[in-house]
C-alpha cells in the first residue's frame, strides 16, 4: 500500500492575474480586505481565474481510542457511536450546518468500538474497534496507520468524483484531543502543559492527569518526530490518520480543504509533514478555544478565518466558515468590473500628476 501522493504546486501565475483582476472590480482597491487575498489563493489552488467551491463536502471520520481507559475525557466512549447516529439522523451541529451550506455529508467509521446500523450516509471501513491504549502499547501498527490514511484518501476521491469542490474534514471520537495533543507534542517543541486542554470539558485537575498520561506515553513510546507515520502509529488515532489522508487527496486534485478545530488542524499538520505541498491547499476555518489549537495553527503557517470560541470539532467551525470561502469566489465570478458597469475609476488627484 502506498500513501505517497503527488500534489501539484500552486498556480502562481493565476494568482497574480487574479489579484490584478480584483482591482478592476467595482470597489475601491483593497476594500474587500482579506477576502481578496483568499480569492486569489483559491484561484491559485484550483488553477482557475473564476473558481467555484460549491457544492462543498463534509467528510467526518469516526474512531475510538484505547487511551480513554486512563480517564482523559469528560464523556464515556459510547458517545462516539451515539453521535454517529445523531449525525445520520440529522440532529448534530454538523448536520445542521451541512444543511445550511448545502454540503454533501458522509460519515466514515474507521474504527468506532461498536457496530453501527447501516445507513446510506455511513461508510463502514473499520481498521479496528478503537485504537489500543498507547500508555501501554502502540496505538496501532504502521500498516494500520497506512490503511487508515488510504481509507481517508479514497473517501475524499469518491466525494470529489461526485462533484465536491471544497472539502471540509471533521471527526468524532471520544478522547481524541489526547492523541491529537500527543501528536502535536511529538512533532513540535511545545511543552505539554502549554498545549493540553479541556477537550469536552475536563476540570483543571483532570487536565493535569491528561497531561501526565500524554507525557508518560511519549516517554515510553518514543515517537520519531521526523517520521509522521511513526508518530501516528504510536500515539495517533484511526480518524486522525484518515483525515490526513483525505486532506492530501483533496490537495492532489486541487480541491481546497477547509480545516476545522484542534483535531482537524493536527491532522492537517500530519498531512503537511507527509506531503508538504498539501499545506498550500488548506484554509483554517476558525480558531478553536482548545488550548493547543493556536500552536497547531502557527505550525501550519495559517490564519483562521473566524474566531467564535468554538471547541466542538465535527467540522462545525469549518462549515460555519464556508460561506466566507464561497463569498470570495462569488466576488470573482459575479462582480462587475469598472469597465462593464461603466463606472469611473479612481481619480488621480492633480497634485499627484507631475
Ligand atoms: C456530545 C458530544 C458531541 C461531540 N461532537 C464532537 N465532539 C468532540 O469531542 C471529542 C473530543 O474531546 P475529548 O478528547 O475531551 O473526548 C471528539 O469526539 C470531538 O469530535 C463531541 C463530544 C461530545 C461529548
Ligand atoms: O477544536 C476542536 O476540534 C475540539 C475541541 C474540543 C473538543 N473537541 C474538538
Amino acid at each position: 500500500m502506498s500513501i505517497r501522493i503527488e500534489i501539484p504546486e500552486l498556480n502562481k501565475a493565476v494568482k497574480q492575474d487574479t489579484l490584478k483582476y480584483i482591482d478592476t472590480l467595482t470597489k475601491p482597491p483593497g476594500s474587500l480586505g482579506k477576502l481578496e487575498e483568499l480569492a486569489a489563493e483559491i484561484a491559485a489552488m484550483t488553477a482557475k481565474p473564476f473558481p467555484i467551491v460549491t457544492p462543498p463536502g463534509v467528510l467526518i471520520f469516526a474512531g475510538d481510542h484505547g487511551i480513554v481507559e486512563e480517564g482523559v475525557s469528560a464523556f464515556p466512549q459510547e458517545v462516539t457511536a451515539q453521535m454517529v447516529q445523531n449525525f445520520l439522523t440529522g440532529g448534530a451541529a454538523i448536520s445542521v450546518f451541512s444543511r445550511q451550506i448545502g454540503a454533501k455529508l458522509e460519515i466514515v467509521d474507521v474504527g468506532v468500538a461498536a457496530e453501527i446500523a447501516s445507513h446510506a450516509d455511513l461508510h463502514v471501513e473499520k481498521v479496528g474497534f478503537g485504537t489500543r491504549n498507547f500508555l501501554k502499547e502502540d496505538a496501532m501498527t504502521g500498516s494500520e496507520a497506512e490503511a487508515a490514511i488510504a481509507i481517508g484518501m479514497n473517501r475524499a476521491f469518491v466525494m470529489i468524483d461526485h462533484g465536491v469542490k471544497c472539502l471540509i474534514v471533521g471527526e468524532m471520537g471520544i478522547g481524541n484531543t489526547t492523541p491529537s495533543t500527543a501528536i502535536l507534542a511529538s512533532l513540535s517543541d511545545a511543552p505539554i502543559d502549554k498545549i493540553v486542554g479541556a477537550g469536552t470539558g475536563l476540570s483543571n485537575d483532570a487536565i493535569a492527569v491528561k497531561a501526565r498520561v500524554i507525557a508518560e506515553a511519549i516517554s515510553k513510546r518514543q515517537p520519531d518526530r521526523h517520521d509522521p507515520l511513526d508518530v501516528l502509529s504510536k500515539v495517533g488515532g484511526f480518524e486522525i490518520a484518515a483525515m490526513a489522508g483525505a486532506m492530501m487527496a483533496a490537495a492532489s486534485r486541487r480541491v481546497p480543504v477547509l480545516v476545522d478545530g484542534f483535531i482537524s488542524t493536527v491532522a492537517a499538520l500530519v498531512a503537511t509533514r507527509l506531503e508538504p505541498n498539501s499545506n498550500d491547499y488548506m484554509i483554517v476555518g476558525h480558531a478553536s478555544a482548545e488550548r493547543g489549537h493556536e500552536t497547531a495553527v502557527k505550525m501550519l503557517n495559517k490564519t483562521p478565518l473566524l474566531q467564535l470560541g468554538f471547541r466542538l470539532g465535527e467540522g462545525s467551525g469549518a462549515a460555519v466558515a464556508f460561506p466566507i470561502v464561497q463569498a470570495a469566489t462569488l466576488m470573482l465570478n459575479e462582480m462587475a468590473t469598472f469597465e462593464t458597469a461603466g463606472i469611473a475609476e479612481k481619480t488621480v488627484r492633480k497634485e499627484e500628476v507631475r
